[in-house]
């Protein structure tokens, strides 16, 4: 509708200078146009980016296209070659860290902290300590991880009770809640995680931080940086875990240097300290760097696991056709009985990656912001600034890479009885798996930059769907319901979609709610 009228206002433009008969007027007003043309598109990307990049995807037929957004432009790429070369582009020509940067705005929203915009000389050291960590240690903490999301899964519950056994909550103010506080329990140890003044400021900051950082994208710099102070009441929730967590590193820091740590006893034997460790043997970082990196990963990691967490729920009480299946599976295989492995509960894994799938939160992946020029080997030109990204959601729901794509089919990802082509049999493609080539799904990003907390995650929402499925029986009253809105490329969920929960306990095998 907007671009239509800017034709329109375009065409009177033209014939009315073209009647004046100025080529100057004419130029001006051309330019004029065009550049409201770009802002009223890159205006539109703000509310409805998801619905913009689809329509891009669909015209493109797999030729890269851009998607003009406030302030830049984001060269959209799907076809195997471009991604692959994009992926062996040496790391000072397209940026993660700028991307990732301007999402959070860190100088801000992290006390001045600033990561080197080329990752991987030294920062890389950690993603692979997180990595190392976030797979070797989870069958370590598989039992507490167990106990805990339950235990606090029943917390969250007797909150809302409605009636006795019956509970209305909302289904992302829950994953929120309980992936902040499974997450703080994993990164910090039971003392930091039952402190509640911690846990408050840590569940808190990548929300204040996420509204901080999007005021000073959106708003003009002279006033932003005073706006978002009030809207955060001066960063009140990372001023407070940022000290806190300054204090924890800088005697943990301490403890390692002087050899100590090891008599620090079982309140450091969780993931800061194993970072701390990995990291400290194989670079020297101060306090400052060494809590900037662990508070973007702590905003990374709650923000993508919570929504995550609420689409998995929400596609799954949508679709109760698949809970008697998920039920008979833990029935054979109960949770205690499990280690972490990728291949552990595969109805459910299936389930789980199909919902990554279709409910997709992010409609790009693989963001690099180039920090100089660069023109692909086909001839597609990258200035300085802008954005490569690949419109993930769009080529996971492309009917050429998956058949019926809109179908949502989780038994697609499962191994299947007969043997393929080449006389192997085939193995199930698991919910943790990378994506080397560009072929498949794209929920973890591609190759040489797959999600270091991937196992870690998908653990998490295994033990999150399981817990519901076996311990309650639960209702969404409106399963068509919208149950989210866009936000530039993200889709992010309502707060207002509730669940009616009843204990299974209560219920006799025949009831109903
Ligand atoms: C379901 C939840 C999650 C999803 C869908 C997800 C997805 C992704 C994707 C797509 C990337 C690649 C980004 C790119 O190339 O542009 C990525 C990177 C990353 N993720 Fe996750 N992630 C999730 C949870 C987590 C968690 C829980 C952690 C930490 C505990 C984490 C830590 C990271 C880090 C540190 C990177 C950057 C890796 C690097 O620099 O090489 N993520 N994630």
């Amino acid at each position: 509708m907007t671009s239509i009228l800017v034709y329109i206002t375009y065409a009177i433009v033209v014939i009315c200078a073209g009647t004046m008969g100025s080529t100057k007027v004419f130029q001006r007003l051309q330019e004029c146009l065009l550049w409201i043309r770009q802002v009223v598109c890159s205006f539109n990307y703000l509310f409805n980016g998801a619905d913009v990049i689809e329509s891009g995807y669909v015209k493109a037929k797999g030729k890269p296209f851009i998607i003009d957004t406030p302030g830049r432009k984001h060269h959209m790429i799907s076809i195997k070659s471009l991604m692959n070369e994009l992926n062996k582009v040496p790391v000072d020509v397209f940026s993660l860290h700028g991307v990732a940067k301007d999402f959070l705005q860190p100088k801000d929203t992290m006390h001045g902290f600033e990561w080197s915009n080329i990752r991987g000389v030294e920062g890389t050291g950690f993603v692979r300590a997180l990595r190392h960590i976030l797979t070797s240690k989870l069958p370590d903490i598989y039992p507490t991880l167990c106990s805990h999301i339950s235990h606090e899964l029943r917390t969250e519950l007797l909150n809302h009770e409605t009636s006795p056994g019956s509970y209305q909550i909302s289904l992302y103010d829950t994953a929120k809640s309980l992936v902040a506080k499974t997450n703080c329990l994993v990164f910090f140890g039971p003392r930091l995680a039952s402190d509640q003044a911690f846990l408050a400021a840590a569940a808190t900051f990548p929300h204040e931080s996420a509204l901080a950082a999007e005021i000073i994208r959106f708003m003009p710099s002279a006033f932003s940086r005073w706006v978002a102070r009030k809207a955060t009441k001066n960063y009140r929730a990372a001023t407070s875990f940022r000290a806190q967590l300054y204090d924890e590193v800088s005697q943990r820091m301490a403890h390692f240097r002087n050899g100590t740590s090891k008599h620090a006893g079982s309140s450091c034997n969780d993931g800061l300290q194993w970072l701390v460790e990995t990291s400290l043997a194989n670079q020297e970082w101060d306090v400052d760097r060494m809590v900037g990196e662990v508070m973007g990963i702590w905003y990374g990691s709650v923000h993508t696991l919570s929504i995550a967490v609420t689409y998995a729920l929400s596609d799954l009480y949508t679709r109760p056709e698949y809970i008697d299946d998920l039920r008979r599976e833990l029935a054979s295989t109960p949770l205690a009985t499990l280690h972490a492995k990728p291949e552990d509960l595969p109805c459910l894994d299936a389930f789980l990656k199909e919902s990554a799938r279709l409910s997709a939160f992010e409609s790009t992946s693989v963001r690099r912001q180039a920090l100089k020029p660069y023109v692909f080997q086909s001839g597609l030109r990258v200035d300085t600034g802008d954005w490569v990204c690949v419109p993930t959601r769009s080529v996971m729901r492309d009917p050429d890479r998956f058949p019926e794509p809109m179908k949502f089919d989780p038994y697609r990802h499962r191994s299947t009885a007969s043997a393929d082509d080449t006389g192997a049999s085939t193995r199930q493609r698991y919910f943790v798996d990378s994506n080397k080539e560009g072929d498949g799904t794209l929920i973890w990003g591609l190759s040489r930059i797959s999600c270091p907390g991937r196992f870690y995650a998908a653990l998490v929402m295994k033990l999150v769907v399981a817990t519901f499925v076996e311990d309650y029986e639960c209702e969404l009253p409106q399963p068509c319901a919208k149950r989210s809105y866009q936000w530039r490329s993200s889709i992010i969920p309502r707060r207002n979609v509730f669940l009616h929960v009843r204990d299974r306990s209560n219920l006799s095998s025949t009831s109903s709610i």
